[in-house]
């Protein structure tokens, strides 16, 4: 998995690549080089007394060395940048996707697991390119360079190297191994702490009302715990690394020192060819823990990169159409013809054989008992979810034609749960139409009833909303909800249940502001509220998904079961009469 995403992301990184792993090679050449020379140095400059030897292959060391400098600090700045950008890449590709979900994908995976993919998964991938970028040219090339090298030095004492790599890579291999499912359960675990992190962030004002601090606390405790604990082992066996591998060097430089020695003795080696051996041996032993280190961080990042590349593999289920109508011709007629829409993994459709018609000019209300599919119907319009059955048409056209953009500004959704996004309550009303200018804000404000409320704001329209709309009301996010998709001017209006947290005279004010604004336009409205709707032109019915009865409010008084009961409930029998 991790190999397939990133042939793809590095694939327009081919260029600085190649320059990347030429720095890295010419740098470990240099860095192979150096023990040879210092060698020559010692063995035909200083143990002859030749200074002139010294002099000039002093200054060839010196050269090498900053040839090796240089060709270093370029690697590590260049492999920074690139990974950066591949970084870059890659967040961009999950977020575009995840962009393109529908509510269905989105609700599949949860918001918290697709922002700790976006983040911490991508930083994790991130990092281990730019220790492959290090490592991968550096490591094997020292590695095996440093045995060509050591052999060219002295071949009887390079037997310690064949003891030493086998020796070095079994006993690291072996940690490896242990770590790999913990790195995959340390991810799990991440992600369990963000969604009970984000959980009690977002429902705090319920936790403290149910005094529930104690119980949600031990909760978090217990998730954090649990990533502790994973930590805890992979920090245990990680701990194990540093000293297996320098009791490994320790003794094997103990071996090198005496059998060289006895080399030495015997005339069969010079003292300057058993330092730079020393040199080999560790340069050796260097590479196979940068390829240990980069081994180490592979499982990690190949857990990141399946989640990663689950995202980029899920197809959003609401897709632009591949040959989209960009003119819609009418006034913003909606018709739902025989609509069905089932929740993906539910056993039955939450609607059924929906049909509907509501034209321009006319108040459409659609009342039914709490999840009797309200909301859901309300969604397949601007495409929130696309229908599983039938088919919605905006003036006439299947609304899976249409091009997202003008499918926007056709249709215009006040959601059940309206949010308002971090800025100014300019910046808020003009989300959907940038253009708008203040005479028009605060004409919407004025027919949202919200003209009041902006007005006793010390910045007015400059007034800063919190991210989530957190610092107004309910009733003020409902209103200023509203105003923001009377500013963008739509055909047909959706509102669901969207004068809920008004009081009564504000919804009465609010209904008949809206009336007149919204005169020739198509509106639908979801409510609860029967005085909200009874004045529709038309009521549509739904119960369990079906509709189950259309007409004004006294023919389905008459007639309707169903909505005569949702009356009854609601007011008194004279009110209802
Ligand atoms: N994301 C989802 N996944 C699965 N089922 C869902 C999802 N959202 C809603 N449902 C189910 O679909 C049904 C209809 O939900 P919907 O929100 O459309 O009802 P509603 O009539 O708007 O309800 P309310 O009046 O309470 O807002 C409910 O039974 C609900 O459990």
């Amino acid at each position: 998995m991790l190999i397939r995403l990133l042939r793809t992301h590095l694939g327009p990184y081919k260029k600085p690549i190649a320059l990347l792993v030429l720095l890295q090679f010419l740098q470990t050449c240099a860095s192979l080089y150096l023990p040879t020379l210092n060698a020559d140095i010692i063995d035909k400059g200083v143990v002859k007394g030749d200074t002139g030897y010294i002099l000039s292959f002093g200054a060839v060391m010196l050269a090498v060395t900053v040839v090796q400098m240089a060709c270093n600090i370029g690697a590590v700045l260049y492999g920074a940048r690139t990974s950066a950008e591949v970084g870059r890449d890659l967040r961009s590709a999950v977020f575009d996707r995840v962009q393109s979900f529908s509510a269905r994908e989105m609700g599949q995976f949860g918001a918290p697991t697709l922002i700790t993919r976006t983040t911490n998964d991508v930083q994790q991938v991130q990092t281990l390119v730019l220790m492959a970028f290090t490592l991968m040219v550096s490591a094997p090339i020292m590695c095996v360079g440093g045995i060509v090298m050591a052999l060219g030095q002295d071949v009887p004492l390079s037997g310690v190297l064949l003891a030493v790599v086998p020796v070095l890579g079994i006993s690291v291999s072996l940690i490896v191994r242990r770590l790999r499912p913990l790195f995959r359960t340390m991810q799990e675990r991440l992600d369990t702490v963000n969604r009970v992190l984000r959980e009690q962030i977002t429902g705090n004002r319920v936790i403290r009302a149910f005094v529930r601090d104690g119980y949600e606390k031990e909760r978090f405790r217990g998730a954090n715990g649990e990533l502790t604990e994973v930590s805890l082992a992979s920090g245990k066996l990680l701990a194990l690394m540093f000293p297996v591998v320098m009791t490994v060097v320790n003794l094997s430089s103990i071996a090198v020192v005496w059998f060289g020695a006895h080399r030495i003795d015997s005339g069969d080696m010079e003292i300057g060819a058993l330092t730079a051996f020393l040199a080999y041996l560790l340069q050796i032993v260097m590479a196979v823990m940068m390829a240990t280190f980069m081994f180490m961080m592979i499982p990690r990042a190949e857990v990141c990169a399946e989640r990663i590349q689950e995202v980029l593999d899920t197809e959003a289920s609401v897709v632009p159409p591949a040959e989209p109508v960009r003119e819609l011709r009418g006034h913003g007629h909606l018709e739902l013809r025989d609509a069905g829409f089932r929740y993906p993994g539910a056993e039955e459709p939450v609607l059924k054989g929906i049909d509907l018609t509501a034209r321009p000019g006319e108040t459409t209300a659609v009342i039914g008992s709490t999840g009797s599919g309200k909301s859901t119907l309300l969604s397949l319009v601007p495409r929130l979810m696309d229908v599983t059955e039938g088919e919605v048409l905006v003036n006439g056209v299947a609304v899976s034609a249409v091009e997202p953009a003008l499918l926007a500004r056709t249709v215009g959704l006040v959601p059940q749960k309206p949010y308002l996004f971090a800025g100014t309550v300019a910046s808020n009303l003009r989300y959907g139409n940038p253009d708008a200018t203040d005479d028009e804000l605060w004409h919407a404000l004025e027919v949202a009833q919200a003209k009041g409320f902006v007005e006793s704001l010390e910045e007015g329209l400059d007034a800063p909303i919190a991210q989530g709309g957190t610092n107004v009301s309910g009733g003020q996010r409902q209103r200023l909800s509203i105003a923001r998709t009377l500013v963008q001017r739509p055909e047909i209006y959706l509102f669901d249940d969207s004068f809920s947290a008004l009081d009564y005279a504000t919804d009465a004010a609010l209904r008949s502001a809206l009336a007149r604004e919204t005169r020739e336009a198509t509106v639908v409205i979801v409510a609860q509220r029967v005085s909200t709707i009874r004045d529709a032109d038309r009521i549509v019915v739904l119960d369990e998904g079906r509709v189950v009865g259309v007409g004004r409010h006294h023919e389905l008084m008459d007639d309707n079961e169903t909505y005569r009961e949702i009356v009854l409930s609601q007011l008194t029998e004279a009110e209802a009469a």
